[in-house]
């Protein structure tokens, strides 16, 4: 228990809830129950908060890429070109402001647990019936805990395939990548979905070469498919190599290179190989079979609309239920499970996520896609504005992207947008707030609204006035 000295080896507590995993999804759940007056304990098998995501999930790998983006930024900055050799410089130096990020939040989350008084039992949770945990502790020792009621949030891990060695020090996969502390040239990234693209992005940025192997026919198949093109244009143009439709064949690991052999006979040499395909949900190990749940094969649990699984008193959220498998989804989760727990009426799921993906340049969307629209026979018209016209962007530089509005011809609805570029997923959420607006939710708030200037917020009024300027 993290605000208690280590005196027994073997201590008994009994609580109201319970919650097993002190990520975003188990915060959100522990906060909205302590709130609500219940008597609370997380348990996490890290010795600190914060979970996956603070510390090898998005936390880290998105001050890794803010890091990585100064460097670029400074490089093709004439200003700037004079700083010094910072190429191949380890990716652990690198890592620094990830790592004091990482102290950061630790810190301001211990608090919100202290301050909210809810007991931290840092070990590992084994369910031994439908109203007890026993807490495995890092010190060797044990807890037994009771609980009226309980929520899974314990998150997910990187898929490994039986026949790669992660052990091997060239072999890495999404978590052991952040402890890489020698220089490579060469790395190969295995999955080009969400995490491989955004890595393929950080390492180009540090001048490593990039072969991106993708098992699909294109990246990110779920975005706009203009998006999506861009998103391969840039990679490519910053010297990423994509291979689509690939499978692998066997992997050989030396000591000092790999070398991947895809089905189609290709074969790729490099320093390391970063695996990014795929993620299976924490449940094994947990004596989910003594409650009666069954996880599904990759590891995750199904809730209803209320995240309440199939025993009425066990809730779930975050990772281990799969989609969306967000940070920003899986605290509103956990929220959502609590306030049904607690008996809140008119609870609404968590169901409408944008997408932000932090390549560079960033991505973000929100609602349906030209795709989309097309296949359900939507008449619907597009508003865009080019960032390399707005003055806010020509100032910062950064001239790259696109807003794209999809708006209901007739009635002027707006439909989804589509942005890629620096800042995508702040920008979205302006146009996410109108359109989520049952009042503002038309075109015409963004021709008729007066927004500061410069700004790139600047763009939703040039692309409303593009889209209606297509209307006749
Ligand atoms: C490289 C990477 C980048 C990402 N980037 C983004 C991003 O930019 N934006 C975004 O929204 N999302 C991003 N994500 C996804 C995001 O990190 C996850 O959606 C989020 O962490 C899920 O939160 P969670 O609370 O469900 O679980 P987690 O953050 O996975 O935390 C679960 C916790 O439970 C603990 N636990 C597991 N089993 C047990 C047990 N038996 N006993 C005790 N404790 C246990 C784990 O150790 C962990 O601390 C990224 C993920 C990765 C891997
Ligand atoms: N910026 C962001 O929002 C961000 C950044 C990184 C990661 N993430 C989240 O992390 C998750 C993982 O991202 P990803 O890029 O690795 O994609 P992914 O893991 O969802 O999918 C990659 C491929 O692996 C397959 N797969 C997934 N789980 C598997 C399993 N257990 N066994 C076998 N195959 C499996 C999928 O079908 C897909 O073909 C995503 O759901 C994403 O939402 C989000």
């Amino acid at each position: 228990m993290a605000r208690q000295e280590k005196t027994t080896k073997k201590q008994s507590y009994q609580y109201d809830a319970i919650v097993l995993g002190a990520g975003p999804a188990g915060e959100g759940a522990a906060m909205k129950l302590a709130k609500s007056g219940k008597k609370v304990a997380v348990i996490d098998q890290r010795h600190q908060v914060g979970g996956n995501c603070a510390h090898v999930g998005t936390i880290p790998s998105k001050a890794l890429r803010q890091t990585v983006f100064n460097i670029m930024r400074y490089q093709r900055d004439p200003l700037f070109q004079k700083v010094g050799e910072w190429k191949q410089v380890p990716l652990s130096e690198v890592l620094r402001n990830a790592h004091r990020v990482i102290e950061a939040q630790v810190d301001t989350h211990t608090r919100f647990y202290e301050r909210n008084q809810i007991d931290v039992h840092h070990g590992r949770a084994y369910l031994q019936d439908e109203h007890t945990v026993i807490v495995h502790m890092l010190d060797g020792g044990s807890e037994t805990l009771s609980f009226d009621q309980l929520v899974v949030a314990t998150g997910s891990r990187p898929y490994q395939p039986e026949g790669l060695d992660f052990n091997h020090p060239r072999v890495f996969d999404s978590d052991k990548i952040l402890t890489l502390n020698y220089p490579i040239h060469k790395i190969i990234i295995y999955g080009a979905g969400v995490i491989g693209s955004e890595y393929a992005s950080i390492f180009i940025g540090l001048d490593y070469k990039v072969d991106l192997i993708n098992t699909q026919a294109q990246l990110l198949n779920y975005l706009d498919d203009e998006i999506a093109d861009a998103l391969s244009y840039y990679l490519r143009e910053l010297g990423v190599l994509i291979r689509h439709n690939e499978q692998i064949e066997h992997l050989e690991t030396h000591d000092d290179y790999v070398v991947l052999h895809l089905q189609s006979g290709k074969k790729i040499k490099a320093d390391a190989i970063l695996w990014c395909n795929g993620r299976s949900g924490n449940t094994d190990g947990l004596g989910l079979e003594n409650v009666g749940l069954a996880p599904n094969s990759r590891g995750q649990l199904a809730v209803n609309s209320q995240y309440q699984t199939d025993v009425p008193h066990i809730y779930a959220a975050g990772d281990v239920i799969g989609w969306p498998s967000l940070a920003s989804a899986a605290y509103d989760q956990g929220r959502c499970a609590a306030a049904n727990m607690v008996g809140e009426q008119d609870v609404q799921p968590v169901l409408n996520v944008p997408t932000g993906i932090y390549t560079i340049p960033e991505i973000s969307s929100i609602g349906k896609t030209e795709q989309q629209l097309t296949d359900e026979k939507i008449p619907y018209e597009v508003g865009q504005a080019s960032f390399r016209h707005l003055a806010r962007a020509q100032i910062t530089g950064e001239t790259v992207g696109v807003l794209k509005i999809l708006f209901h011809r007739e009635t002027l609805e707006i439909l989804g947008i589509h942005c890629f570029g620096n800042n995508a997923a702040e920008i979205i959420h302006i146009g996410q707030a109108a359109m989520l607006s049952q009042a503002n939710n038309s075109l015409r708030y963004f021709a008729n609204t007066t927004f500061n200037y410069p700004t790139m917020a600047e763009a939703y009024r040039v692309a409303a006035l593009n889209g209606m300027n297509r209307l006749f």
